[in-house]
């Protein structure tokens, strides 16, 4: 039998770290993935240092994670964030990523850029972004949308894109277009199944390509899916991209909520304006009975909106039309129904704020 998640964790959590704690103790466990026999992940190393004195802790999770019964094959890979002269390489679609500039830039054409994080995987950060993307776009607003989460890309799925962008000169990257939206993913430029397993620098010049290089046009908003938690591209493009702010969606389960302080935290470090939270999942309206049940809880993303001084933007509720849209390629938000009517408002509220 196939292990499951937590036996993985388990395991990952008896793997002890130079300097003391365990591999999940210190946090440094991202992108999990379990899936059958398969076992990936990525350590994420503080510096290209502490990556390779981790070498010891990756081949004795490698090795102890085999050694599960079920287990078919183990990929660990260990990344750190770029050293400041690394060179970025190129994506194999496209030119060269030019020279790292001092401080964050904008990005040609588009006046707005909003990342869309969360703390945790898994809250629906994707989902809220290729649907806000839409509402807005349906609000006649020139909506881009970029899928940064290179570790698990999900919007060519969501947004229903599949081809791969041309680059008639070699150098500019044509983007694609979805439900009135503008899209880019890295998902796109790869083959499906392939894991992405890049390192700090390679990160950085996908990011680079992918802002710089996209034709985008005029945007009046860039909307960019972040990977969850705090890692590199995070860093990237916090540092080398002038935001006009980021969104942390959360569920409202403690744990989630814990996660969620972590992703602010870094962006309070990096000096990127948090323009509010959201709360996802938050409610389940029975469709046979109507009756209301909070299975993550509800209140709590409000609550903690309210507690650290933010704006609170929005809730939205579980809704079995979201998954089964997001998952056929025309987000719920481009419909009518009521999770419809719950994006248009987030649009809305945004656009009156001035921020989309
Ligand atoms: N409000 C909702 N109601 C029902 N299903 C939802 C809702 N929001 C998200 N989902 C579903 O939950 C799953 C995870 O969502 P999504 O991929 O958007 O999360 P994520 O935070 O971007 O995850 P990750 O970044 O870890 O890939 C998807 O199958 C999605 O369709």
């Amino acid at each position: 039998m196939a292990p499951t998640r937590d036996a993985v964790l388990q395991v990952l959590s008896r793997i002890t770290l130079p300097g003391g704690g365990t591999l999940t103790s210190r946090d440094m466990v991202r992108a999990l993935v379990v899936e059958g026999g398969d076992i990936r992940f990525v350590l994420e190393a503080p510096s290209a240092e502490e990556a390779r004195a981790l070498e010891p802790a990756r081949a004795a999770a490698e090795a102890a994670l085999r050694a599960l019964p079920g287990v078919a094959r183990v990929s660990v890979v260990t990344t750190a964030p770029a050293a400041p002269a690394a060179k970025a390489p190129s994506l194999k679609i496209g030119g060269h990523p030019t020279g790292q500039p001092a401080g964050p830039q904008p990005v040609r054409g588009v006046a707005r850029i909003l990342a869309i994080a969360s703390g945790k995987g898994g809250v629906g950060k994707s989902t809220v972004s290729s649907n806000l993307a839409v509402a807005l776009a349906r609000q006649g607003r020139r909506v881009g949308l970029l899928d940064a989460d290179i570790y698990g890309p999900s919007q060519p799925r969501m947004m229903g894109v599949n081809q791969r962008p041309a680059s008639p000169d070699g150098k500019t990257i044509i983007p694609l277009q979805a439900h009135g939206v503008t899209m880019m993913s890295i998902g796109l430029m790869l083959k499906e199944g392939e894991a992405v397993i890049w390192r700090g620098p390679m990160l950085m010049g996908a990011l680079q390509q992918m802002l710089g290089q996209v034709a985008w046009g005029e945007l009046d908003v860039l909307i960019v899916d972040l990977p969850p938690g705090t890692g590199d591209v995070q860093l990237t493009l916090c540092q080398r991209t002038q935001l006009t702010g980021a969104i942390v969606v959360s569920t409202p389960q403690d744990v989630a909520l814990l996660d969620a302080r972590k992703a602010l935290h870094m962006f309070e470090t990096l000096k990127t304006p948090v323009l509010g939270l959201i709360e996802n999942m938050s409610s389940f309206v029975c469709p046979n009975c109507g009756h209301e049940s909070h299975i993550f809880g509800h209140g709590g993303v409000r609550a903690e909106a309210a507690k650290l001084g933010l704006p609170f933007l929005g809730e939205l509720p579980i809704d079995l039309d979201t998954r089964l849209a997001g998952d056929a390629g025309t987000p719920v938000a481009a419909g009518d129904g009521p999770a419809a009517a719950a994006y248009a408002r987030l649009a809305a509220g945004l656009v009156a704020g001035g921020m989309a």
